[in-house]
């Protein structure tokens, strides 16, 4: 095995477990939603076996391939029909800024159920492997901005003004990426971000903007996996475990 293939062995040896953890803070009777990507794949795989053993609980999901994984391990579904609030979602993200928890989500292109869900939850716990977590959003990943197609230059120029270099993100093919909500993706290189919320309010305020990757004061808490074991990390404001 190359030493490449053990580094990435390991990342997802610490996704797996962080996921564990978190799986099991799911209770009898909760409404949870589930998140999107690699680090969310171990979790749902977690909640499918405690569904298993007897676990009810029913599941919101934030993208169509969770939905389909959730439904093949038999996890039973529900929706913002039946449901107004969530009561715990647990979810990945690419970049975790260490004491504030806020995030950089959406490398995936799951962003917007994503926010939806974590907006209508009473908490939202982050599993990664501890390379996630940053000083300063940005730092190492680009933020993605879902935006609607029609008019996606003039909006990227508007986004370009913030001080953003931006890219289309497109699929290997060479195609525009389509999110699960019909939206194009920009990615944007706004640097180490130095005040999020502001960050978020102003890529917001632009007209074609159906939302961006920055999630701030939304995450409570995270569990995260490295060299060092588990760290289960509170947000600011709530103090640590
Ligand atoms: O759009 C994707 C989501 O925001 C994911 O939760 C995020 O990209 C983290 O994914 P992973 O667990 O694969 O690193």
């Amino acid at each position: 095995m190359s030493s490449a293939t053990g580094g990435a062995d390991q990342v997802r040896e610490y996704k797996r477990q962080a996921a564990e953890f978190a799986a099991e803070m799911v209770q009898d009777g909760m409404v949870v939603g589930l998140g999107t990507g690699s680090t969310a794949v171990f979790l749902i795989e977690a909640l499918g076996r405690r569904h298993r053993e007897g676990l009810r609980f029913l599941a919101i999901p934030t993208s169509v391939a969770t939905e389909k994984l959730a439904v093949s391990l038999g996890i039973p579904m529900t929706s913002f029909a039946e449901h107004e609030r969530v009561d715990l979602t647990i979810d990945g993200a690419d970049e975790i800024e260490r004491g504030t928890l806020n995030l950089i989500k959406g490398l995936g292109g799951a962003l917007l159920r994503e926010k939806i869900v974590a907006a209508a939850s009473e908490k939202l716990v982050i599993v990664a492997d501890d390379s996630k977590l940053v000083d300063h959003l940005g730092e190492h990943c680009l933020l993605p901005v879902e935006v609607t197609p029609f008019g996606w230059e003039s909006t990227a120029r508007h986004l370009g003004r913030l001080g953003a270099r931006i890219s289309p993100r497109r699929t290997p093919a060479g195609q525009f990426f389509v999110s699960d909500g019909g939206n194009l993706i920009l990615d944007c290189n706004f640097g180490a971000i130095s005040s999020p919320a502001e960050t978020e309010r102003a890529v917001r305020s632009i007209v074609g903007v159906v939302d961006s990757g920055l999630f701030t004061g939304l995450a409570s808490e995270a569990v995260t996996c490295g060299p060092e074991g588990l760290a289960h990390l509170v947000s600011e404001g709530s103090g640590d475990v």
